[in-house]
C-alpha cells in the first residue's frame, strides 16, 4: 500500500515545490522590478516576498503570532533583508509591513494626504460603508469630531466616572455569587453594557436584544473570514444585517413618533440633519465594537499581567487600599481619585505596551511614495505594525516582560513614538481616555474588593486580536 501511494505523493510533492518556487521567484523578481514615481526616478519596491499562493505569509504571522515569540515574525524578515520595511502577503491582500517606528509614526501623521485607511475587505464587510475605519474626507472628520465631543473630558470627568463604578460594581457583585469565573467573557459582557449605557442608547428590549447579537458580530471581527453557512464570520455578517435593521427600525419609530422626546445619543446623531439613516447605524455599530472589544482585553490582561508580577500587584494594591482607606468604604472615587492613581498608571502603560490590542493600521498609498531608498507605488496597503515596535528590544529593555516600573519617569506619554497604543494623526482613537478611565477604576474596585486563584496557565494569542485562549478562568474571595 506505502509503495502504491508514494509515487504520486511524490509527485505531488514535487509539483507543488515546482510551483511554489516558480512563484517564490516570480514575486522576488517583481519586488525587485523598476517601478516609476511622478519624476520618473527609477526605484525598487521593498524587498520582501509574497509567499504562499492564496495565503501569501499569513501562516508564518500567525504561527509567530500564537507563539511566545510574537515578533518572530518581524525578526526573521529584518534579518533576511535588513530592513524594517518589506514586501509581505497579509490577510488576503499583498502589503508593505513597516516595523519601523520613524515611518509609522509618518504614515500616522500623513492620513488623509498621502496615505489613508484601508481595512482588509473582510472587515469592511463588517464595519459597513459608514463605519468611522471605512470613511475618509470630510465625512471622517466630522464623524470623528462627533465621537471626539461624545467622549471629552468634561463627559469622563461628570458623567462617566460615576456610570462606569456604579456598572462595574453591580457587575462584579454578580461575579461574588459565582465564585468562579472566566474573567475574559465576563469582562467582555460588563464593556458591551457598559458602552451601550455611556452611548446613552436608552434601555429597552430593543437594547438588550441588541447587546446580545453584537457577540456574534464581534466574534466575527476577530474571526477568520471564511463566509460558509455556521461560520464565525457568517453568522457575524448575519449579526450585522439584524442589528442594522434593528437601528433603523428605532430610527423610523422615532421620525413617525417626534411628539416622544429622547435624549440620547441616536437622538443627537439625528438631529444632525446631514446624517443619512445608513451613516447612523453605521457609527453607532462601529463605537459599540471599537469601545467594547479593545477595552475589555485591556481589563483582562491587565489583570493576567498582575497575576504572574506580584511585586506590580502588591504596589498597585497599595496604591488603591491607600486611596479606599482616604475616601471610605461608599464614596465614589473623583476625577482627582483616579489622577492620584500614579503607579496604576504605570500598569496601563505596560498593558497596552504588552497586550498590544490594536496590532497595527491598515493603510492605501494615495501618491508613489519613498521611504529609504525604496518607493511604495499608489495603491498599495502598508501595515504599519505597531506591535513591532511594542516589543522590540531596541526600544524596550526585556520587552517580552511586564515591567510597569519602566514608566515611571516617563508619565506623558502622548509624544512618544515608540508607544502608539492608540494610533496617531487624524484618527487617533478618540476612546483613549475613556478606555484609560474604564481601566483604572476596574482595577480599582477588582483589586480592592477581591482576592483570586488563577485556575490554569494562561499564554495569550495575538492572533487575530489578542486573547486569552482558556478564558482566563479563576476564583474570587472576597477580600477582609
Ligand atoms: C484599549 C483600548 C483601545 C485601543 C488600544 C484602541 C486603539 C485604537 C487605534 C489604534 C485606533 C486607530 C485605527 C487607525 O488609525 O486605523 C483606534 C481608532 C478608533 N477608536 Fe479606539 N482603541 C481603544 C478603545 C476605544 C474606545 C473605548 C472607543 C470608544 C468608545 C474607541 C473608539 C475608536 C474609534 C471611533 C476609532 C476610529 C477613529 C477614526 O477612524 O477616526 N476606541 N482605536
Amino acid at each position: 500500500m506505502a509503495d502504491q501511494i508514494s509515487l504520486p505523493l511524490v509527485l505531488f510533492t514535487a509539483a507543488v515545490a515546482l510551483f511554489h518556487l516558480i512563484y517564490r521567484w516570480w514575486n522576488a523578481r517583481r519586488g525587485q522590478r523598476k517601478t516609476h514615481n511622478e519624476k520618473s526616478q527609477a526605484v525598487h519596491l521593498p524587498p520582501g516576498s509574497t509567499g504562499w499562493p492564496l495565503i501569501g505569509e499569513t501562516y508564518s504571522y500567525y504561527r509567530s503570532m500564537t507563539s511566545n515569540r510574537p515578533r518572530q515574525f518581524i525578526d526573521d524578515r529584518e534579518k533576511r533583508y535588513d530592513s524594517e520595511i518589506f514586501v509581505s502577503h497579509l490577510f488576503g491582500s499583498q502589503a508593505v509591513v513597516s516595523a519601523d517606528p520613524q515611518f509609522n509614526k509618518y504614515v500616522l501623521q500623513n492620513e488623509g494626504r498621502r496615505f489613508q485607511a484601508q481595512y482588509p475587505k473582510a472587515l469592511k464587510a463588517l464595519m459597513g460603508d459608514y463605519g468611522l475605519l471605512s470613511v475618509h474626507g470630510d465625512l471622517q472628520r466630522k464623524l470623528h469630531g462627533i465621537a471626539v465631543n461624545l467622549l471629552s473630558f468634561e463627559r469622563l470627568k461628570f458623567d462617566f466616572t460615576e456610570e462606569i463604578q456604579n456598572l462595574v460594581h453591580s457587575t462584579l457583585d454578580r461575579w461574588v455569587d459565582k465564585k468562579e469565573i472566566f474573567l475574559q467573557n465576563e469582562c467582555h459582557q460588563m464593556v458591551l453594557n457598559l458602552m451601550a449605557k455611556l452611548l446613552d442608547l436608552s434601555p429597552s428590549k430593543e437594547t438588550h436584544e441588541i447587546c446580545e447579537l453584537f457577540v456574534d458580530y464581534t466574534n466575527a471581527m476577530i474571526a477568520i473570514p471564511i463566509k460558509i453557512p455556521g461560520s464565525t464570520y457568517a453568522k457575524g455578517l448575519k449579526a450585522r444585517k439584524v442589528l442594522i435593521r434593528k437601528i433603523f427600525n428605532i430610527i423610523k419609530e422615532r421620525r413617525n413618533n417626534p411628539h416622544v422626546v429622547h435624549n440620547d445619543l441616536l437622538q443627537k446623531l439625528m438631529e444632525e440633519g446631514s446624517l443619512s439613516d445608513e451613516i447612523i447605524c453605521d457609527f453607532i455599530l462601529f463605537l459599540l465594537f471599537a469601545g467594547h472589544e479593545t477595552s475589555s482585553r485591556a481589563m483582562t490582561f491587565a489583570i493576567k499581567f498582575l497575576t504572574t508580577c506580584p511585586e506590580a500587584l502588591t504596589q498597585t494594591k497599595e496604591e488603591h487600599d491607600a486611596i479606599l482607606k482616604a475616601k471610605g468604604r461608599y464614596k465614589k472615587l473623583e476625577w482627582d481619585d483616579y489622577k492620584s492613581m500614579k503607579f496604576t498608571q504605570c500598569v496601563i502603560n505596560e498593558t497596552l505596551r504588552l497586550g498590544n490590542f490594536a496590532p497595527g493600521v491598515f493603510r492605501e498609498t494615495k501618491e508613489d511614495t519613498k521611504v529609504k531608498d525604496c518607493l511604495i507605488p499608489k495603491g498599495w496597503v502598508v501595515f504599519a505594525f505597531l506591535t513591532a515596535t511594542h516589543l522590540d528590544e531596541k526600544f524596550h529593555n526585556e520587552a517580552l516582560t511586564f515591567n510597569p516600573w519602566r514608566w515611571e519617569l516617563d508619565q506623558d506619554v502622548s509624544n512618544n513614538h515608540l508607544f502608539s497604543p492608540f494610533g496617531g494623526g487624524a484618527r487617533l482613537c478618540p476612546g483613549s481616555h475613556l478606555a484609560r478611565l474604564e481601566l483604572a477604576l476596574f482595577l480599582h474596585i477588582f483589586i480592592t474588593r477581591f482576592r483570586w486563584e488563577a485556575l490554569a496557565d494562561q499564554h495569550p494569542s495575538y492572533f487575530p486580536l489578542p486573547y486569552l485562549p482558556k478564558g482566563f478562568p479563576m476564583r474570587l474571595y472576597n477580600r477582609e
